[in-house]
């Protein structure tokens, strides 16, 4: 792979506006069933979403994921929301009981609108096992698999039966996989969005390495139908993690989830804690989103989402913010 970028080594090229007014721009768009108000969702973390949030985002029109993390509550929170007429989506992993809990969801005919397979390394035997059960078993599901980070992967989890892809291997912010292993698409992600979206004929959902919302318009750009989104969520009013109080200013808590906070054991970590400041209620940030997002779509020179998806773009190797800081 030659001319590898990220997304602060990229800028988008405006076009000719077509609106009056940037809230002529719509920023919805449809993955499976569905329509949401953003291509964005928070990642399933512990310390991003629970069972609170995802209630919000659901009533409110926002795509969510729940985390995977408290697995026996898993059965109860799909009931829940379809007790309350809200979307389902959850996250499972590969390992032998979530098998069973596939089987108990069939039983049950607990049907999850969504579920999302999260594993660290998703282009395995195991992540493709996984999904034709998944498929055989809980047809109706949209099924996102991952984490991938190559054009082959994508394929072959698509060609599995996986109705949407996630790319993006160790561009996190609490992620440590790049140092720890010496892999991934940390540094690059931007680039191997967009060499993934060329081999993908279903969504991909960009994950981890969005540090400013434009990062968002640069991936709807380089090939993503959805983004998804940790450290921008992290710190919120709402946001799980536990807060904490240094020289009269307030932090919330953030940490991967092959962190040793998550696993609560020193093995396999590739994530770390991180402590960021905090921002306030929820609603706010994902306002800001949708404002910031209307205005690419008015640079885009369109009134829709999909005109981010073929503007011109120049590479500026990093120079974007010319010294200055993001804020
Ligand atoms: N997007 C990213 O860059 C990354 C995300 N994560 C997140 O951390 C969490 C934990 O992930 P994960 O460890 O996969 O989940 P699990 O701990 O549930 O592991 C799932 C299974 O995959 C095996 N496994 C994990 N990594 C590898 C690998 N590199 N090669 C072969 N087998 C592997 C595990 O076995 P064993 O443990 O014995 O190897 C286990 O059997 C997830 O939420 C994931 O999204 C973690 C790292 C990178
Ligand atoms: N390598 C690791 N990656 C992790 C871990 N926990 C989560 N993640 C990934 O990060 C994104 C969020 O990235 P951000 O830049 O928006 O903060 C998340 O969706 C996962 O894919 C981890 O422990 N190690």
């Amino acid at each position: 792979m030659e001319n590898v970028f990220d997304y602060e080594d990229i800028q988008l090229i405006p076009n000719k506006c077509i609106v009056d007014s940037r809230s002529e721009c719509d920023t919805s768009v449809t993955l499976g069933r569905h329509s949401f108000k953003l291509p964005v969702v928070p990642a399933n973390m512990q310390t991003i979403i629970d069972e609170r949030i995802a209630i919000k985002l659901a009533q409110e029109g926002y795509f969510y994921i729940m985390h995977r993390f408290d697995p026996e509550k898993r059965m109860d929170f799909v009931r829940m929301m379809k007790g309350k007429e809200l979307i389902t989506s959850i996250s499972v992993g590969v390992k032998e009981e979530e098998f069973d809990f596939v089987d108990q969801l069939k039983n049950e005919a607990l049907v999850p609108d969504y579920i999302t397979i999260d594993i660290a390394h998703g282009h395995s035997n195991s992540v493709i096992e996984m999904i034709k059960y998944i498929k055989t078993h809980l047809p109706e599901s949209f099924l996102i698999a991952g984490n991938v980070g190559t054009p082959e992967a994508v394929r072959e989890l698509e060609h599995a039966g996986a109705d949407a892809t996630k790319v993006g291997i160790g561009p996190g912010k609490v992620c440590i996989t790049k140092i720890k292993t010496g892999f991934g698409t940390g540094g690059w992600q931007l680039a191997a969005l967009r060499w993934c979206a060329k081999a993908a004929s279903k969504p991909i959902i960009a994950d981890g390495g969005i540090r400013t919302h434009g990062d968002i318009a640069k991936s709807v750009r380089f090939g993503a139908s959805m983004v998804m989104i940790g450290s921008l969520f992290a710190g919120h009013e709402e946001s799980p993690g536990e807060t904490v109080e240094k020289d009269g200013k307030k932090y919330k808590e953030y940490f991967g989830s092959a962190s040793e906070f998550q696993k609560g054991e020193k093995k396999n970590v590739e994530g770390k804690k991180m402590y960021v400041e905090y921002k306030g209620p929820l609603r706010h940030t994902l306002k800001e989103m949708e404002q910031d997002l209307q205005s690419s779509i008015s640079y885009a020179g369109g009134d829709r989402l999909d005109a981010i998806r073929t503007v011109d773009y120049v590479m500026v190797k990093n120079s974007i913010f010319n010294g200055d800081n993001v804020y």
